[in-house]
């Protein structure tokens, strides 16, 4: 079933804190919801594990009031858990109720006493981490060698970036409360994390709602795929215009591909030269072919969409084709040689809908990566008035207007010559159709990971592909974007 948009919602530690909050505030018992955290930890951990020597690394805060309550839930199930302390909890806080409740074993919060561990549960920071790990409760995180069980996130990771702040732990499953964050998702993070369990904790609704997501996960929910009615036409559904060149022409077809195979009424490839004209007439009989010059197609308004970058060099005449198709008021796809055609001067992509780099692609444009690629992606979207797609096995795709979606469904295989041609003529496809650019961007890069899984379907981890093998799966893809 199709996910709502709220169920996609990512909120950052901050936000989540608000919620929190505004819990509180309307009458939430904040025990009660650290009880259903640590019953949902305990739950979702005696699924997973067996009865064994179960350590739980205590901080100070409500992350560690959580593990409070997981050891008191496993020993009454007949667990052996003792807990070591970090540091006490604020005397009076909710997290010092669920520690005067553990009567069990607190030992002290040393290498020997980790070294007897059979399975740890991390409950040192959480939603409320705000510096870099470091001193014992990094050495602790450092020297686990078994299973490490994370309550919220692991310590150390940054929910709202998938960055560890100094050191994170590899944990084999974490669980987290009522709305995912961006870390669990963006990588490293999303490896970090291990099994991701999300768990209602009871969080009221008025509560969730309060807070105006930002980010989402990206799934069918968050946008939809055109509708088809029996009175439309091809022209109803958009002409994609793909200009190539002769240096890669099977960039500029493997786009032209995906444009027709995801629903555009028309498309063409206009050809740079007359040899490159030849080359592509010896493609799909369905495909249209335009001698040049590309810009002579202008004149046509029914031209809406125009993917602009596979297979052209990055050359000054590639940058001033964008310009002018953007100038004319079209749909733009920006990628590849269009991009690196923009190195250092992002302004240059002004007016584009959608530009689809990857990391290499969007340092030269904008500058080295920060940390935080979510913020990146935003910055960038917000400088150049377009849909960043900054793609990756965690694609994110950034608005204007600071929403962003973070795509996981793109298996590492995906990352081949060609794929991004493919999501190149997806976006543009979609742009044809009338969807506005932010739904193209993120039902084109989920399309694409779909299409990717459909293929491997049943193969061993690491088998191959390429890009080809996308275009007989995209009629799959959209039937289970449609479901
Ligand atoms: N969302 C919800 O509705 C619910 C959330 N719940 C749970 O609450 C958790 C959030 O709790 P929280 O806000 O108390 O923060 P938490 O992560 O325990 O850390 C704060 C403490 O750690 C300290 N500290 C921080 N960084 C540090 C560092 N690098 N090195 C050393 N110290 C560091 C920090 O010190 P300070 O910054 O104040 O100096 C402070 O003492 C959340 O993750 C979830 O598990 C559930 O109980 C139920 C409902
Ligand atoms: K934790």
């Amino acid at each position: 079933m199709t996910p709502s948009p709220s169920a996609l919602a990512l909120l950052t530690p901050d936000e989540m804190a608000a919620v929190d909050r505004a819990a509180i505030a309307g009458g939430a018992s904040g025990p009660a919801l650290m009880r259903a955290a640590g019953a949902a930890v305990a739950r979702a951990l005696r699924k997973r594990f067996r009865p064994c020597r179960t350590l739980i690394l205590a901080g100070p805060g409500n992350n560690g009031g959580d593990g409070y309550v997981v050891a008191r839930l496993l020993e009454r199930e007949g667990w052996p858990v003792s807990v070591a302390a970090l540091a006490p909890p604020r005397p009076g806080s909710d997290a010092a109720m669920a520690a005067a409740e553990w009567r069990g074993p607190v030992l002290p919060f040393t290498p020997e006493t980790l070294a007897r561990a059979q399975l740890v549960v991390d409950a040192l920071f959480g939603a409320g981490l705000s510096r870099e790990l470091d001193g014992p409760a990094a050495a602790a995180l450092r020297a686990v060698r078994v299973p490490l069980v994370a309550v919220d996130v692991p310590s150390g990771l940054d929910g709202a970036t998938g960055e560890p702040r100094g050191f994170a732990p590899q944990a084999a499953l974490t669980v987290t409360f009522g709305r995912l964050k961006p870390g669990h998702l963006l990588l490293p993070g999303r490896e970090l994390c291990g099994e991701v369990v999300l768990a209602d904790i009871g969080l009221p609704e008025a509560a969730l709602a309060s807070v105006a997501p930002r980010a989402f996960r990206n799934a069918p929910g968050l946008w939809r795929l055109p509708e088809r009615g029996a009175q439309h036409h091809k022209f109803s559904h958009g002409h994609v215009t793909i200009p190539g060149g002769a240096a890669m022409p099977g960039a500029a077809r493997l786009a032209a591909m995906s444009a027709r195979r995801i629903g555009a009424g028309l498309v063409t490839l206009a050809a740079e030269d007359t040899a490159t004209a030849t080359l592509f007439r010896q493609g799909e009989p369905g495909l249209l072919v335009s001698a040049p010059p590309p810009e002579d197609l202008l004149a046509d308004e029914r031209r809406s969409a125009w993917v602009l970058g596979p297979g052209l060099p990055p050359r000054p005449e590639t940058l001033a084709l964008l310009r002018r198709v953007v100038e004319a008021g079209r749909h733009v796809v920006a990628d590849g040689g269009a991009l690196t055609a923009a190195a250092g001067q992002p302004h240059t992509l002004q007016g584009a809908a959608i530009l689809t780099p990857h990391a290499g692609e969007f340092a030269k444009v904008f500058g080295a990566l920060r940390r935080d690629r979510l913020a990146a992606a935003r910055m960038a979207a917000a400088v150049t008035g377009a849909v960043v797609v900054l793609k990756g096995s965690d694609s994110i795709i950034a608005a204007p207007d600071g929403r962003a979606a973070i795509n996981n469904n793109a298996p590492p295989a995906l990352a081949t010559a060609g794929s991004g041609d493919v999501l190149a003529g997806l976006a543009g496809g979609l742009l044809a159709q009338n969807l506005p650019p932010f739904e193209a961007a993120c039902a084109a890069a989920w399309l694409h990971g779909q299409a990717a899984t459909l293929a491997l379907a049943g193969a061993a981890p690491g088998t191959p592909l390429v890009a080809e093998d996308l275009l007989p799966q995209l009629r799959a893809a959209w039937i289970a974007a449609t479901r």
